[in-house]
Order: C-alpha cells, then structure tokens, then sequence
C-alpha cells in the first residue's frame, strides 16, 4: 500500500463548523524526544464527539507520539491538550479515565481468562467492580461466551476484541485504536471495521491510525494526515472526495484510434492502451460534466461505441494525485 506525503494544507473547511461539540482539543503540540529526533510539529486539531476519525500517515511519521501525548504516556515539549475539557498533564487522571487506549502490540496475560482481564483493567483506574458493565463491554464484542477461557486459547481476531474490551472496561468516551488492524487479514480487518461502527453507535469518539488508505475510505468521517510530524490536512471524507476526487469514463469503441480527432479536442480524453477505449475525465462538482456533447460529437466523428463505464476516484486515488501535484 502506498503511503501519503502532502504539503501543508489548511483552510476554512478544516475547522469543525460551529456548534459542533469538541472532545478533545489538540493545540499547537510539538515532540522532540531526547537525542533531537522531531516527532510532532505545532500539530492542531480539534476531535469532535462522537466522530470516526482517521490519522493517516506513513511509518514514523508521528501517530503513535500523538496518540501518546493524549494518553498522558509521552510529555509534549510545546503545547497543549484537552480531552473533556481536562488538560492532560495538569488534570491527568480526569483526563485519562475519559480515554481508552488500544495499543499497537498485543499484551495480554495468556493464561489469563478473558473476564478477569477486562475486570482487572477497569479496576487500574479506580473504578468500582461492576460486573453488569464488563458484562455489557463482552456481549458488545462477543467475547460473552468466551469470558472464562483463557486468553491461549483465543483467535487473533478476538485477542484485538479482548484489547478493546479492556479498554473500553471503565467506560471512556473517547478510544484511540493505534493501528487497529496493522498486518491482519482481509476478514479480520473487516470484522475490526464492523466492531468500530458498532461503538460509535453506541456514542464513543473513535480516533484511529492506519497505513492503509482503505481503512480510511472505509470507516472514517474525517480524515487527518500526518507526515514528518505535521497534520499536513485534515477534512470530512465525503467533502475532500468531492473536492479533491473526478470522475471518469470509459468508452469502448468498435474500431481502433490512432489519435483523437480534432473535432474532440477540446474534450479532456485520452487513448487507453490498446487503442479501442477513450478515457474522458470530467469534475463531478463542476456542475455541467460535457458528457451529453461529448456523446454528440463523438457520434458526429463517426466513432461507433460498444460500451461505457463509470470510475470515481478512490481515497488513495486523490492522495496519488495530490502528491503529483505538489511534487
Ligand atoms: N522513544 C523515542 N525516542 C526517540 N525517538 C522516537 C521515540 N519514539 C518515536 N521516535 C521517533 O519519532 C518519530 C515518530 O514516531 P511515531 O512512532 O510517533 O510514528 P508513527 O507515525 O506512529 O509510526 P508507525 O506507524 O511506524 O508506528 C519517528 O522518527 C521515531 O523514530
């Protein structure tokens, strides 16, 4: 999977739009671990309740820091974080019992069961036993039937459940997910998507980091990318698609063209490979697409058409497109 290198990008449509409730407010947070490496660099950014939240960015690029610095686990060297209106260092326990943190490693005790795992941790943030809650958290994630089994004896896939069960054990209202589903299969990842809108149904804040592209387009309402320590954007999926995103046309023709005919030039087509298909590119936001002229004069051309297909951008399309722009 290929990954994203933008440039600098931020406009009006990055802020939330007001009234739009912020769980955690990031602001201006920089990292510089000892021995000089910049981790983050005057990174901004608000997280709205109850959002799916994508942070995208190749390796090293800075999402682990981030998420740490929320969590209470690395100290920033510049800068500021509130997550439900508590500053994280200042106001850390406050801060820390609202969050659940799913890490990238899976570290369970494996002859451990599964109830007493989840119990256990619940019981690390002060919280009374509430054997009706873990209950709740482990139907939620189908780990019920399995409560008394060891953790051994577990699938991969429920192990990832078991580490968000746990995190989820003494109710926080926002969970970060650090690379939920980083060298899983297809399935498992699948499953891991499904588990995640099922949570924020219920009202959890959910941000997550990823390598994949996919995994964004699939589950994310907005999506930050990070590379070299920088938020580089940040943007509802469904607006940078339509922003950023064109639509496509293949049309298939009966007989082979050695180049496009004058009369088409002013249409943005190109000659597929073989030479039997034309490529028309158009902005789906433009309002008018040319396609119902493009039709005619192709007809006028005397070119006979056997089929045409439709092609939107896909999420890693527009990242590919937008590095080729900057570059
Ligand atoms: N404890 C540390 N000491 C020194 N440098 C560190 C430490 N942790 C991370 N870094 C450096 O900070 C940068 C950001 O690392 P980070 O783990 O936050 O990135 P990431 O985006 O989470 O990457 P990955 O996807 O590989 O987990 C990297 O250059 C990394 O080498």
């Amino acid at each position: 999977m290929n990954t994203t290198i933008l440039k600098q990008h931020t406009s009006a449509a990055d802020q939330p739009p007001a009234g739009n409730e912020i769980i955690c407010a990031i602001d201006n947070v920089s990292k510089t671990y000892t021995g000089g490496s910049v981790a983050l660099d005057a990174v901004s950014l608000d997280i709205r309740k109850g959002e799916i939240l994508a942070l995208l960015g190749p390796n090293g690029a800075g999402k682990t820091t981030l998420i740490s610095i929320i969590c209470g686990i690395v100290n920033a060297s510049g800068g500021k974080v509130t997550v439900g209106g508590y500053d994280v260092v200042d106001n850390y326990r406050q801060s820390r019992g609202l969050i659940g943190l799913v890490p990238q490693e899976v570290n369970l005790e494996p002859f451990e069961t599964v109830n007493n795992t989840v119990t256990f941790s619940r019981g690390l943030f002060g919280k009374p036993r509430n054997p009706g809650t873990i209950e709740q958290v482990l139907r939620k994630l189908s780990l019920w039937d399995k409560r008394d089994s060891q953790i051994v004896t577990l699938s991969g896939g429920m192990k990832r459940r078991v580490l968000i069960a746990k995190a989820l054990s003494h109710e926080p209202r926002v969970l970060f997910l650090d690379e939920p589903t980083a060298g899983v299969d297809v399935e498992l990842r699948k499953d891991m998507w499904e588990t995640v809108r099922a949570l924020q149904a219920d009202g959890v804040t959910i941000i997550l980091t990823t390598h994949y592209i996919e995994e964004a387009e699939a589950i994310a309402d907005r999506i930050g990318v990070i590379d070299k320590g920088r938020l580089m954007l940040v943007e509802d999926k469904a607006t940078l698609m339509q922003r950023l995103g064109t639509k496509q046309i293949r049309i298939e023709l009966q007989d082979p063209l050695g180049r496009i005919p004058d009369a088409l030039s002013k249409y943005e087509l190109e000659i597929a490979t073989s030479g039997n298909a034309l490529i028309y590119t158009y902005d789906p936001t433009g309002g008018r697409t040319g396609i119902t002229s493009l039709f005619s004069d192709l007809k006028s051309a005397g070119l006979v058409l056997c089929d045409v297909q439709t092609h939107e951008s896909s999420l890693e399309e527009i990242f590919v497109n937008l590095i080729k722009g900057e570059a």
